[in-house]
């Protein structure tokens, strides 16, 4: 089978370019690259006005299996991923039972075979149960496929354990994501601790909570000389510890996710439990920060932290209701209407930390635009204009605060492996 794209805005997030090119995909991989291609093809995509570019990488994604699959199953949140122009995701290991054994690797790389081709990377646990006291047995897990380590929904409180792991784990070349929040100063709190928790009487998750364990995790790698990532980083001050940080050559990485740099605290008066989500939504000032992370190349990765919850769940009361936020389905469009058509960002940067940055930081072989890799791409119109609507996922998570978000950029078609897994009609 051999596809030929004709005429797109071909993005190369290496050299920081956008070129009109042509792509021919054969037993596929990309086999050519040029400007008028005159190539033999069983179909022709016709691109001109489109944007194309290396498969999106989503390296935080909660598929909820096994054992939460009302909330999402590989299936569906492949599905998800497919519609979202994501082409390969990690899972993260805070499922039932917790992904803390390679059996559990095992039975979710055998489920992804029935997925929707979209690449489906398991993490595996940092601690057995994710309860933060006996470290899970990484070579082990690695062996299986695990890609990186993480207990990501929980903090590691015990800074013993994580300095034993970060040692396992550098041996081992794998990353180490951390939910970065204090157990002690978050558990039982549903907001960030400032205007709108005093307004609604509620102890609030307080924003030195997430900066404590970034500054204390980067200490760590530092140490170990381990890759420590720190996942959804929401803060200003968090951002300005990790560009402290990685100047003093740590190999330090971090992600943010779109909801961070479009919506603060405030969401919560409107929204209630819609809005819930860990680490919280936060102020205007730190929405700069991370704009102003995100711009300089401070924060390496936009992931999505994909939360799937069921409807029965997120009704409840903000105090009663699980924390998290759909967003497969919505990262590329929010993130393009936010930073792109703003000006703030230009489509290669956006690429990079969407594709390039976490394949290298997963040690993926994904991310670029060259003959004879394996052909994951995203094919989205930068300018079609839409407005999200939750009814229309794929996803079993009805769950965003974005419902009604007018945005624009649209995923037309994702193709992993020269397949296509996903077309807008
Ligand atoms: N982000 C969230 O609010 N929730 C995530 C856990 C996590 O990513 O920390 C979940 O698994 O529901
Ligand atoms: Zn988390």
């Amino acid at each position: 089978m051999k596809i030929l794209i004709q005429h797109g805005r071909v993005v190369h997030p290496v050299t920081g370019t956008v070129l009109l090119q042509d792509l021919l995909i054969e037993d596929g991989k990309i086999a050519l690259l040029d400007r008028g291609l005159n190539a033999q093809a069983d179909l022709v995509i016709p691109a001109s006005g489109l944007v194309v570019c290396p498969g999106l990488v989503d390296m935080h994604v909660h598929l909820r299996d096994p054992g939460l699959t009302y909330k999402e199953d590989i299936l569906t949140g492949t599905a998800a991923a497919a519609h979202g122009g994501v082409t390969s995701v990690a899972c993260m290991a805070n499922t039932s039972p917790v992904v803390d054994s390679p059996e559990q690797i095992e039975y979710i790389l055998n489920r992804a075979r029935f997925g929707s081709g979209v690449h489906v990377y398991p993490i595996g646990a940092v601690s057995m149960g994710l309860r933060g006291e006996e470290p899970t047995d990484a070579e082990a897990l690695k062996k299986a496929g695990a890609i990186a380590l993480s207990d990501d929904g929980c903090n590691v409180d015990n800074a013993n354990l994580m300095r034993d792991v970060l040692i396992r784990a550098r041996r081992l070349d794998m990353p180490v994501l951390c939910h970065c929040e204090d157990t002690s100063m978050v558990e039982g709190r549903a907001v960030n601790e400032g205007s709108v928790s005093r307004q609604l009487w509620l102890e609030g998750r307080p924003a030195i909570a997430e900066e404590l364990v970034v500054m204390r995790d980067a200490m760590l790698a530092e140490e170990t000389g381990a890759h420590v990532h720190i996942c959804h980083v929401s803060t200003a001050r968090s951002v300005d510890i990790i560009r402290k940080m990685k100047k003093k050559g740590i190999h330090l990485t971090c992600e943010t996710c779109p909801q961070y740099f479009w919506l603060t605290e405030d969401e919560i008066l409107t929204q209630g439990s819609m809005a819930r989500v860990n680490p919280p939504l936060r102020t205007s000032q730190d929405v700069k920060g991370i704009l102003a992370g995100l711009k300089d190349g401070t924060i390496d990765v936009i992931a999505t932290d994909h939360a799937p919850h069921s409807a029965e769940e997120k009704a409840r009361p903000l105090t009663k209701a699980p924390s998290g936020m759909v967003g497969l389905e919505t990262s590329l469009a929010l993130t393009l209407t936010g930073l792109y058509h703003t000006g703030k960002m230009e489509l290669p940067d956006i690429i990079r930390r969407m594709s390039t940055n976490p394949a290298d930081i997963l040690h993926l072989p994904k991310g670029r635009m060259s003959l004879g890799v394996a052909a994951d791409l995203t094919i989205f119109d930068p300018d079609q204009e839409w407005t999200i609507d939750p009814e229309q996922f794929a996803s079993k998570g009805r769950n965003t605060p974005f419902a009604g978000t007018q945005v624009k950029g649209r995923v037309k078609y994702t193709i992993v492996d020269g397949q296509i897994v996903y077309q807008d009609t």
